[in-house]
């Protein structure tokens, strides 16, 4: 019989529905690929501003149910200037999905999926060439979670940017587990700001702790938060291997990221809810690092790689299947690296091209066609 994941797909708002279509053609051919051995069985929701459109509340009860249920999720992007960032906006939505299924460790790998987009980058190409880092952002905790006060009558605001020790334990041996599935020699660098933050501080020790007691075979480097995102502009590769850092800075750094290769638009993220193994399957929220394009939206502009790469990443860590997520990320190196539409690159506007977000679909899945077939 075959094995049924069971995936909750929320695609969101402007540009998360249409990259999330493309992402779903390629779920629906590996589907077909594996149907002896696999089922797929994905139900679609809202979350964000179209739940508070239809709902009056960015995620209801019923979707949060569905999630904990669920194997793994795959998601668009919410938010948009129509519904502003008063609370309860879009975006608290995907927070309360984080916290209520417990995905506390955000992956966000930053590398070139095709060598030919190495001269995309705003960086020369003998700084930027060679970057490969999978950064691990704490995703439940710190500022984002903190108790808040919100006076604005008064002109006073706070938020609470607090870590527990086991908030940060977890996320370190993540961080841990993964340098040494990546191999001997990975080197683990955790960004803080330990002459500064309380928080900071704990965050320093703790990971040290972990390191010390459970990973003495991994090297872990300590480097501020800020001057890391300094060096990562001037010497990136030196970062090469595992970043592991808080849910603020990791938020920040991951953009950074997507201004080292060029765009967000190819840069996808898992947040597992537990420890990655390569013999057992963790559940996952899947989703690009970018958010939902607002400006480029609805008209075919926006690029589906950082959705498609989600789908891969969830294919990896949640169901094991390695042969099937290695074959998505080749069709898109093959893709980004072909020139089909008139000689010229089949890419997006953001990677200088003139495809549409569809059309990169299409062929991302033309290729993976193939491969499955070998
Ligand atoms: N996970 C999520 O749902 C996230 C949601 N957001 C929300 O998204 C909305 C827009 O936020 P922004 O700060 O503008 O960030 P953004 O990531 O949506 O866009 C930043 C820039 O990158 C470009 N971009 C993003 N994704 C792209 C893609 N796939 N292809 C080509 N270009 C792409 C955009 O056109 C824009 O110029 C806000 O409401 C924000 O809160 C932001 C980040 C994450
Ligand atoms: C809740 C999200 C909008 C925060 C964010 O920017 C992200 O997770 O990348
Ligand atoms: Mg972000």
């Amino acid at each position: 019989m075959a094995q049924v994941h069971k995936i909750l797909i929320l695609p969101g708002d402007h540009a998360g529905p249409e990259v999330m279509k493309e992402a779903l053609k390629v779920l629906s051919l590996i589907q077909s690929h594996t149907s002896s051995t696999k089922t797929f069985q994905h139900t679609t929701d809202l979350c964000g501003g179209i739940s508070i459109n239809t709902h009056q509340t960015p995620i209801t009860d019923s979707v949060l149910s569905l999630a904990a249920s669920s194997d793994a999720i795959l998601f668009g992007s919410v938010g948009g200037p129509e519904w502003g960032t008063t609370y309860p906006n879009p975006e608290s939505g995907l927070l309360r999905l984080r916290t209520h299924i417990n995905a506390f460790a955000n992956l966000r790998p930053c590398r070139f999926y095709s060598r030919s987009l190495v001269e995309k980058s705003p960086l020369k190409e003998h700084v930027i060439r060679g970057v490969d880092f999978m950064l691990v952002r704490e995703n439940c905790g710190g500022a984002y979670f903190g108790d808040k006060v919100e006076d604005y009558e008064n002109g006073i605001a706070s938020d609470t940017w607090g870590y527990t020790a086991p908030e940060i334990e977890r996320c370190a041996r993540v961080a841990g587990a993964l340098a040494r599935q990546m191999g001997k020699g990975t080197v683990v660098t955790s960004a803080d700001k330990a002459n500064v933050l309380a928080s900071g501080r704990l965050w320093r020790n703790t990971v040290t702790s972990v390191f010390e007691k459970e990973f003495k075979d991994v090297e872990l480097r300590h480097q501020l938060a800020d001057s890391l995102a300094m060096l990562l502009c001037t010497n990136p590769s030196k970062f090469n291997g595992v970043i592991v850092t808080d849910n603020t800075f990791g938020d920040i750094l991951s953009d950074q990221a997507g201004g080292l290769v060029g765009t967000l638009g190819i840069l996808p993220s898992a947040s597992l809810c537990g420890v990655p193994e390569m013999e057992k399957g963790v559940k996952g929220l899947y989703e690009p690092v970018h958010g939902s394009a607002p400006d480029i939206a609805g008209q075919g502009k926006v690029n589906p790689v950082a959705q498609i790469l989600s789908l891969s990443m969830m294919l990896r860590y949640s169901f094991c299947m390695y042969e099937e997520a290695d074959a998505i990320d080749a069709a898109v190196e093959k893709v980004l690296d072909s020139k089909d539409i008139g000689g010229l690159e089949v890419r997006t506007g953001d990677l200088g091209g003139i495809a549409t977000t569809g059309e990169v679909g299409d062929a991302v899945c033309k290729v993976l066609e193939e491969l499955l077939k070998k």
